[in-house]
């Protein structure tokens, strides 16, 4: 049963192995209600397939993950698709679709599942563009008409259009100049904050981790190794959170493709 202290994502035990190749080793996590998570970790290191378990587009082998108290690998397949309805995604590389203008973009998903009429969705996505620094003539161009940076806030304001309480951003300033990265955190933590949600980010960015992370976890060999506050990022002294955090050659993290 879901009580104040039960935590909004409960991970405990995930592995995931594909063909011999195991990713997830018993994955351990517990994100808050309403906290910043941020998932740091080696590329390949398995937080993206993490992300997916909890999504539910990757089925665990084993484990447990729990959103609200309720084991979503144990729910029927409806129940569990219903699920997808509270959470909302940012994909990494914006994931638009450049057949479709910016608005129906926006509201892609309440389109979809016939949630709301087209004239309703036009003028949601106004207001959910606007709410993400973008006019209303925005919403009639293509995606492929937007700079990089627009482009992640049309794909932030599509993560958030459906007013979903968890949000996962996957590498969400990759690919943008600092000041727009920055500017773009800025709008990812109001836009959190105002729906009350509770947001998981995947970066490689240490600034972006602490700006849009209020807790931090690292995941090594298939593990969670530690999780702290973000802002200790790079002196929390743990040696492998800080190589990692200050991009240092030498350390326990022995990357052999790097080598
Ligand atoms: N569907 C899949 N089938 C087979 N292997 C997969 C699949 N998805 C992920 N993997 C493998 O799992 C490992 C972890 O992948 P994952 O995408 O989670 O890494 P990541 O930590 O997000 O890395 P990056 O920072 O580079 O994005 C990789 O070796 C990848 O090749």
């Amino acid at each position: 049963m879901s009580t104040a202290n039960t935590p909004k994502i409960r991970m405990r035990g995930v592995k995931k192995a594909f063909g011999p190749k195991r990713v997830l080793d018993g994955v351990d996590l517990d994100v808050a209600a309403g906290q910043g998570m941020v998932i740091l970790g080696g590329s390949g290191s398995g937080k993206s397939v993490t992300i997916k378990c909890i999504l539910g587009l990757i089925e665990p082998d084993e484990g447990v993950i729990e959103i609200d108290g309720v084991d979503v690998l144990k729910l029927p397949r409806r129940e569990r698709e219903s699920l997808g309805d509270r959470i909302g995604m940012l994909f990494q590389n914006g994931a638009l679709f450049d057949s479709l203008p910016v608005w129906e973009n926006v509201c892609f998903k309440l389109l979809a599942q016939n949630r709301i009429t087209r004239a309703q969705a036009r003028d949601k996505a106004v207001e959910v563009l606007a709410q993400v620094g973008l006019a209303e003539t925005v919403g009639d161009l293509s995606p492929s008409e937007l700079s990089g940076g627009m482009q992640k806030r049309v794909a932030l304001a599509r993560a958030i259009a459906a007013q979903p309480d968890i949000i996962f951003f996957d590498e969400p300033t990759t690919g943008l100049d600092p000041i727009m990265g920055a500017v773009i955190d800025g709008l990812i933590v109001d836009c959190v904050r105002r729906l009350g949600a509770t947001a998981v980010s995947i970066t490689h960015d240490m600034a972006s981790a602490r700006r849009i992370g209020e807790t931090a976890a690292m995941i090594h060999k298939g593990r969670i190794v530690w999780t702290g506050p973000a802002g200790n990022l790079g002196h929390s002294g743990n040696a492998m959170v800080d190589q990692f955090a200050n991009g240092e050659r030498e350390g326990p993290i022995q990357m052999e493709l790097r080598r």
